[in-house]
């Protein structure tokens, strides 16, 4: 069965962020997921999620510098001891928030992302994380929003995955992206899911609700079903009007207003 979480960073915008649990679970979710947890102390969102009765299904490494363009710090030499530093931030705040994943965002290419920085950043942080119970995910980005995102392909994911060599990092699959950069979402999703620690969803091209555009996710849903996917599926998009009002997609996944 299907299991949806609420990403709090693009939906139920029209409340302040803290709000936005009470929301969540109001409409049926079971868990959520965002960027970055930062700006607030790990007790307060601790508080909130528990008080929703929520699990916290992923969040993202602090980026780097995001105003100035950074999109992760894991492919940038010379950024190694920051970048170990962001991932033990992350620990601290999955640890309050019992959340058993974190998304590590590669880099640009035009900060002097590298694989062999890659590579061994990931190797390191892998066996930090696994001293937390914590797995790590990696997610290819089109580079239609992200131009010059250092990871752009799941076929590039997948060599990284394996030169990393460590059972607690996969792929943060997030079909939205797929479809923008390589298409046949079945077959891929298919081949890909024995790597797969995430997935993510939207509508394409305008990454709206998934029943608005040129992807028919019951079909996937039921694929990933079949294939027997048990772990969340974020709701990563950007609501066309109100979240509530655009939410009759998931009626039959256990959502509704
Ligand atoms: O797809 C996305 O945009 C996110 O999952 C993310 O973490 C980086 O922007
Ligand atoms: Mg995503």
């Amino acid at each position: 069965m299907v299991k949806l979480a609420a990403n709090l960073s693009m939906m139920f915008n029209e409340v302040p962020f803290l709000d936005r649990f009470a929301e969540a679970a109001a409409c049926g979710f079971k868990a959520v997921e965002y960027l970055f947890p930062y700006d607030f102390a790990p007790d307060e969102l601790a508080e909130k999620l528990n008080a929703a009765g929520l699990q916290q299904a992923l969040f993202n490494l602090p980026p780097g510098d995001w105003e100035n363009g950074e999109r992760g710090l894991s492919s940038l030499p010379g950024r190694e001891d920051e970048f170990m530093e962001s991932l033990e931030k992350a620990l601290t705040y999955a640890k309050a928030l019992k959340c058993p994943r974190l998304h590590v965002m590669a880099g640009m290419r035009q900060h002097g992302a590298n694989t062999e920085t890659y590579v061994a950043n990931l190797k390191k942080a892998a066996k930090r994380a696994a001293l937390d119970g914590v797995n790590l995910c990696i997610e290819p980005i089109n580079q239609r929003d992200i131009p010059g995102f250092f990871l752009a392909t799941t076929g590039q994911a997948v060599d990284v995955i394996e030169a990393v060599d460590e059972p607690n990092i996969g792929l943060q699959l997030d079909l939205y992206h797929l479809q923008i950069s390589e298409g046949d979402l079945a077959m891929r999703t298919r081949a890909l899911l024995d790597r797969v620690e995430h997935i993510q969803i939207a509508g394409n091209p305008d990454r709206h609700e998934p029943d608005i555009g040129e992807v028919y996710y019951p079909f996937l849903f039921d694929l990933l079903d079949g294939l027997g996917y048990q772990g969340w599926i974020g709701c990563e998009y950007r609501p066309k009007g109100e979240t509530k009002a655009g939410l009759s997609w998931a009626a039959d996944y256990g959502v509704s207003v």
